[in-house]
């Protein structure tokens, strides 16, 4: 189409020139009050954004497809484009229509892209969206590759890198896993490495030439933009493939902005062990910040996240689910942390934090949009009102004892001082509520500027005058009827009825003459029309200059604010953190130099918000304990009791305060999962398939600083199979990585291992069956656990009773040929039960207790006649319905029935 230029109408050829450079992008063409999109982009927006396709003409012969949207509704249909992951070039007409021959000149001001966002309106407020750029390089090693990323969010200004090298069979893996963890919204790579990284890549990337990853002009470009004279003293020495990551990165951003990023002003280097390490599928079976089943409608489900986030501001949320993804392993942060939080709950300085941070807008995005020259008035009253609680935000910081316990408090005190000068700036140049664009003008404060003031007074008073001006001449000439008017064609004039017309004074000029009327004009009334008629002209270009000029004057102020901004992210995530352990009853977790994970009473961070009553359990490991088999029927609490430790675990490094009674946890580099059984059709793997590959990735990896989670490793394929591989797997862990592990299992044989492994150890999620049902205690004890209660699980699933009758029909004849058992009845075939006067949980409870490993396998069940009248008695009671000294009787009876 655009080969044949000339054949084009002058307008389509502005167009279509305009729309070469962005050939993948969507381009908004401004024609008026419309954008217009012509030909594959408008037959595209039209399916994306259901509005109507049209056509405008024809060009060169052909008729052009069209679609437009009002230009007042575009930020809707944008934020419906970057949602789908589509960008958009926004094209204005920059020429004067009055003065142009031919089309009004036009210009990308700025390219929306799912990366780079900046406008309140398309951002989500509560997390970040970030630019990704992404170099593949060879290692120094055969068989390695090095990879260099750099990301930025546009929206914080916050620039990061990183580099690692890896074995090239590995890549795949370890990619995903820093891509889960930044989760960038867009992703940016050479056009050379498009066939590589594409199969790696999450979403599809936007591809650049290759020079511009290059590394020389990428440092310059770098130092440039940082405005230093080296890189060392951010680390990034050396970090070549993650700088001409940097580079292309820097180069696309601003092209999108149409201009510089005057907010980035510093560089952080991630290093690759400075985070407690989660893979892809560990961030997701901890449901961090998203639940398992994000896609469907669990999604509006809680998660860690969504627990904890009491935070008042959007920057403190931010932060929190930064803090979640990004626990680091120097304990030194996370004590600092825990320190706070506890000076925190020891005043009650807490609720006054909470209700003044509620009044502090998103001073991090409002900073950016300053330096981006695209702040709106309101964004610079919501900066003033936030500078303005400063003070007393500092003053309840300082109520807490900042600096003996609490030295993270002290410097938040300090980083939290006002800005004198930019909030005097901000309160001289702002209207108490200004519009809330600058074009509709009742933006600059009265007093900041004395021409605006005077260009405002000349059109507000306006009224006044020509009223003072009518008596006068009324005076002056005797007329009582004569009146000073004003119409859009000829202005003001002074009307004079013809009857009138013999007093009319010599100075009146005769401007136009009605049938019954004469309208003059006088030398004062033009010169008032010159001034008055462009004074609210004059008045909103002055106000706009002005506002730009303010713009530029806030520029310098730039580095504090972000400062500021960080620091009321913090300080609203520790409040956050310390509001949630307080209401919740959490402990100060001990972070430790020895190899532990000692947790008393712990409970599950977000389910024991969900249930009325959550039973708290203790974990136990250590140096000498390190692999726990936890077996228990389905439904006992296993997943839950698994999953509590890890979430634990990583809360503590985070800096937040725990669900226990009591926690000491040792050092921790990683922490992986192996937890349900989800197919990944769409990446073509079985069930078995993902399994192994999880495991795979574990033992390859994890140490002996890990906390692995297993459940229910090799259940994904047949019995021998997956217990000959689940056992291999357990010893593994035990003997090779050493690595702290809780080891769910159904396979009794297993249970075995502590035997041989004295590292290792049994404990089970307790049940009692009562008549056909199933009570589940989900108190987890020591020894392994002896039935499965599978039936009565699938029971209480609503699995139809003939079902369930042909099942344990099945079940007891397998049970006879208990010569050959297979290994998963064994898990139940070798109990007995008896009655223990400790047992905690009920009376009646009957623990179990496993019989020699070297005894047949049998089963012997002992109806025991006291323990069933006592649950019959049970049965049959009412809490609810009796009064206290009923209740009182009650007991008596029970404790007699125990007696038998
Ligand atoms: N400590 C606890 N206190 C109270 N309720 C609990 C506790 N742990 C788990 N539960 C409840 O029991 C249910 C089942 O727990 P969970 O999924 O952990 O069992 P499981 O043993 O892993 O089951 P399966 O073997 O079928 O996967 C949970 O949904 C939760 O409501």
């Amino acid at each position: 189409m655009t080969k044949d230029l000339a054949a084009h109408t002058p307008m389509m050829q502005q167009y279509l020139r305009i729309k070469a450079d962005y050939p993948h992008t969507l381009v908004f063409y401004r024609m008026g009050d419309f954008y217009e999109l012509f030909f594959d982009d408008a037959e595209k927006a039209s399916r994306l954004m259901g509005v109507t396709l049209t056509q405008r003409g024809s060009s060169n012969g052909n008729p052009i497809k069209m679609a437009g949207i009002p230009f007042h509704s575009v930020e809707q249909y944008l934020g419906r484009l970057i949602k789908l992951g589509e960008s958009v070039a926004i094209c204005e007409q920059i020429g004067d229509p009055a003065t142009s021959k031919g089309p009004v000149e036009r210009k990308v001001v700025r390219v929306v892209t799912p990366g780079t966002l900046t406008d309140s309106d398309l951002l989500p407020e509560k997390s970040e969206r970030c630019l990704l750029a992404l170099q593949i390089a060879a290692g120094r090693a055969r068989k390695q590759v090095q990879v260099g990323l750099s990301w930025l969010s546009m929206a914080s200004g916050a620039l990061k890198l990183m580099e690692f090298t890896v074995d090239a069979h590995l890549l795949e893996t370890r990619l995903k896993q820093e891509l889960e963890r930044i989760s960038p919204a867009e992703i940016l790579i050479a056009d050379s490495q498009l066939e590589q990284c594409d199969p790696l890549l999450p979403s599809r990337a936007v591809t650049v030439p290759d020079w511009h990853f290059d590394q020389p002009s990428s440092e310059k470009a770098l130092l440039e933009q940082l405005a230093v004279a080296t890189l060392d003293g951010f680390g990034a020495q050396g970090l070549t493939a993650a700088i001409g990551a940097a580079g292309a990165l820097l180069r696309y951003a601003q092209s999108t902005q149409g201009r510089g990023l005057q907010h980035v002003r510093a560089l952080t280097v991630e290093s690759e062990n400075e985070f407690i390490g989660l893979d892809a599928s560990t961030r997701r079976n901890l449901e961090l910040t998203e639940t398992i089943r994000a896609q469907d409608a669990n999604a509006l489900a809680p998660t860690l996240f969504s627990t904890l986030d009491h935070c008042r501001t959007a920057m403190g949320s931010r932060l929190l689910r930064h803090w979640l993804h990004h626990a680091l392993r120097d304990q030194k942060v996370a004590r600092a942390r825990h320190a706070a939080i506890n000076a925190l709950m020891r005043t009650d300085a807490c609720s006054g934090l909470s209700a003044t941070l509620a009044a502090v807008p998103d001073i991090e995005r409002i900073t950016t949009r300053i330096a981006l020259l695209s702040a709106r008035p309101r964004d610079l009253a919501g900066l003033r009102a936030g500078l303005q609680q400063l003070s007393s935000l500092r003053a309840y910081v300082a109520m807490c004892g900042r600096d003996a316990d609490a030295p993270l408090l002290g410097e938040l005190h300090e980083a939290l001082a006002t800005p004198v000068e930019c909030v005097d700036l901000l309160e001289r140049a702002i209207m108490l509520e200004p519009a809330a664009m600058v074009r509709d003008g009742g933006v600059i404060a009265r007093g900041y500027d004395a021409e605006l003031d005077e260009l405002r007074g000349l059109s507000e008073n306006a009224g006044q005058y020509l009223l003072d001006l009518e008596a006068r001449e009324r005076a002056r000439t005797g007329i009582a009827n004569l009146r000073v008017e004003y119409n859009k064609v000829h202005g003001f004039y002074i009307e004079v009825t013809n009857g009138q017309s013999d007093k009319v004074p010599e100075d009146y000029r005769r401007r136009q003459t009605l049938k019954n009327a004469e309208r003059y004009i006088i030398p004062e009334l033009k010169a008032f029309e010159d001034k008055a008629l462009s004074a609210q002209e004059r008045s909103l270009s002055r106000e706009k200059f002005l506002y730009e000029q303010l713009l530029n004057a806030l520029a310098p102020h730039i580095v504090t604010l972000q400062a500021i901004a960080h620091a009321l992210a913090q300080l609203d995530t520790l409040v956050a953190l310390a509001d949630h352990a307080a209401r919740n009853n959490w402990c100060a977790p001990q972070l430790v130099a020895e190899p532990s994970i000692q947790i008393e009473q712990g409970r599950h961070p977000v389910v024991e918000n969900q249930i009325e009553r959550f039973i708290a359990n203790d974990c136990q490991l250590a140096a000498e304990r390190k692999l726990l088999l936890i077996t228990g029927p389905n439904m006992g609490g296993k997943s839950t009791f698994m999953r509590q430790v890890a979430l634990i675990t990583l809360l503590a490094y985070v800096g937040s305060f725990v669900p226990a009674a009591s926690a000491a946890i040792g050092p921790i580099d990683r922490i992986f999962t192996r937890i349900g059984a989800a197919d990944d059709l769409a990446g073509g793997r079985s069930t078995f398939m993902v399994e192994m590959t999880e495991s795979a990735a574990i033992l390859n990896n994890a140490s002996e600083q890990s906390l692995v989670l297993m459940d229910e490793v090799g259940r994904g394929t047949s019995t021998f199979d997956g217990l000959a591989l689940a056992w291999a797997i357990a010893k593994h862990l035990i003997d090779v990585t050493r690595s702290f592990t809780l080891f769910a299992t159904h396979y009794f044989e297993l249970t075995q291992l502590p035997e041989v492994h004295p590292s290792a150890a049994n404990v089970h999620l307790s049940a009692v069956e009562h008549k056909d049902s199933i009570v589940f205690l989900h108190a987890v004890q020591s020894g392994p656990a002896s039935q499965s209660y599978g039936l009565q699980v699938a029971q209480l699933a609503g699995v139809p009773a003939p079902v369930i009758r042909a099942a344990r029909k099945h079940l007891s004849s397998l049970e006879s040929q208990s010569m050959q058992p297979t290994p998963q009845f064994d898990l139940f075939s070798s109990v007995q039960y008896v009655e223990r006067e400790d047992a905690p949980q009920a009376s009646a409870a009957r623990e179990e207790i496993d019989a020699a490993p070297e005894q047949a396998p049998q089963i012997v069940v002992e109806p025991d006649p006291r323990a069933q009248a006592l649950l019959q008695s049970l049965d049959q009671l009412d809490p609810d319905a009796l009064t206290p000294r009923q209740a009182l009787e009650a007991l008596y009876q029970l404790k007699q029935l125990g007696r038998g």
